[in-house]
């Protein structure tokens, strides 16, 4: 059966086919506070998204396909191991257990974001194929209850990823709280193009008790990110050096902060506008063609802000 039955727009924008944006994750501080006893850590960590990532399309198929194109392309195999596959197979699994219908799908991926690079971009593409199946199978309400636990089995940050708005998460990352007042900020992201493996950074942590988050004001997020951390960078520094260096080069483009997001390797400097941080990324590119370097700007938690308006529902015609 047909997840959804009268002939609507949505019946008809999912005939062409959807597309979705993977929006870069943004760590803009990472508190790691505990470990569980499956050896997974707790966290509290300050997370928001940004108006970059990869693209998706998902088509009606005859068959089910997946295949990459962009930039970052041969860093990954279009087989059963990638994220975007494990979602749809998730999803399929949960939907046809209701006796649903979900039909093969033609999806194309284009990997703009380094991989294993700590902006999540394996997470990412897993909650855009989530966001973008249950809109080809207009599928929607049917499965609104299950996608966190669905997204958590593929991924601590599936969850943020599937929200794509900012948030302080807690627990392993899927106790998620909307943070509503952060402001939308201008970014440089730089990445020395060395991946780096999540589980070899959490393993290398020498503290894995680390003092929380205290309670915090929202007048100066500045002032604010500044007396937070990220635990990781110091473990991560030790396997990519270049990291000191990427951070080093973004500050001295007149960042206001500098951090490092997630596992690494990957950098970001906030700037006081997106002009400022189109500049900057200009000139670091010039600087390091090797290396990979973006200007972005995140998105607001408040619905109401255009951001919050354009990101997921692109229908291509
Ligand atoms: C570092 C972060 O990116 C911060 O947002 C995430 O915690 C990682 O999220 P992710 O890549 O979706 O993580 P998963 O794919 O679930 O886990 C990869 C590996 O990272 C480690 N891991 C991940 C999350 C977490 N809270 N504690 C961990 O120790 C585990 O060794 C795990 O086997
Ligand atoms: N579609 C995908 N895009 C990127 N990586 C994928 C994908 N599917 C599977 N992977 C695998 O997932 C691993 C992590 O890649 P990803 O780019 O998500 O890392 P990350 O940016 O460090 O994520 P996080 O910030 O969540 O730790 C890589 O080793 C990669 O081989």
């Amino acid at each position: 059966m047909p997840a959804k039955p009268a002939s609507t727009t949505s019946e008809a924008d999912a005939a062409a086919g959807v597309a979705e944006l993977a929006r870069a994750k943004i760590n803009l501080a990472l508190h790691v506070v505990g470990q569980r006893p499956d050896g997974y850590h707790l966290l509290e960590s300050l997370v928001t998204f940004a108006d970059i990532g990869d693209r998706l399309t998902f088509m009606p198929s005859d068959r089910d396909r997946l295949t990459i194109s962009g930039p970052f392309s041969g860093s990954i195999a279009p087989d059963a191991s990638n994220l975007v596959a494990r979602a749809r197979d998730g999803l399929r699994h949960l939907l046809t257990k209701r006796g649903l219908t979900a039909s093969p799908a033609a999806i194309h991926l284009e990997k703009n974001l380094p991989v294993a690079s700590g902006i999540g971009g394996g997470s990412a593409d897993a909650a855009a194929t989530l966001r973008g199946l249950l809109r080809l199978w207009q599928a929607e309400a049917f499965a609104a209850d299950d996608m966190d636990a669905l997204a958590l089995s593929l991924g601590a940050d599936v969850p943020m990823c599937l929200r794509e708005r900012p948030a302080l998460a807690r627990g392993i990352g899927e106790d998620l709280s909307p943070l509503a007042d952060l402001p939308a900020l201008p970014l440089v992201l730089g990445n020395p193009l060395r991946g780096v493996s999540t589980p070899e950074v959490f393993s290398r942590l020498r503290s894995k008790r680390n003092p929380g988050m205290e309670a915090f004001g929202t007048s100066d997020w500045i002032t604010l990110l500044s007396r937070l951390r990220n635990d990781l960078e110091d473990p991560a520094r030790e396997l990519v050096p270049e990291i000191g260096e990427i951070s080093a080069l973004i500050a001295a483009q007149g960042a206001r902060l500098t951090r490092m997001s997630g596992s690494g390797a990957t950098c970001f400097g906030i700037f006081a506008s997106r002009a400022e941080a189109e500049q900057a990324a200009a000139a670091l590119r010039t600087l390091r063609p090797d290396w990979y370097f973006q200007a972005a700007e995140t998105v607001t938690g408040s619905p109401s802000s255009p951001l919050s308006k354009t990101p997921n529902d692109v229908t291509e015609g």
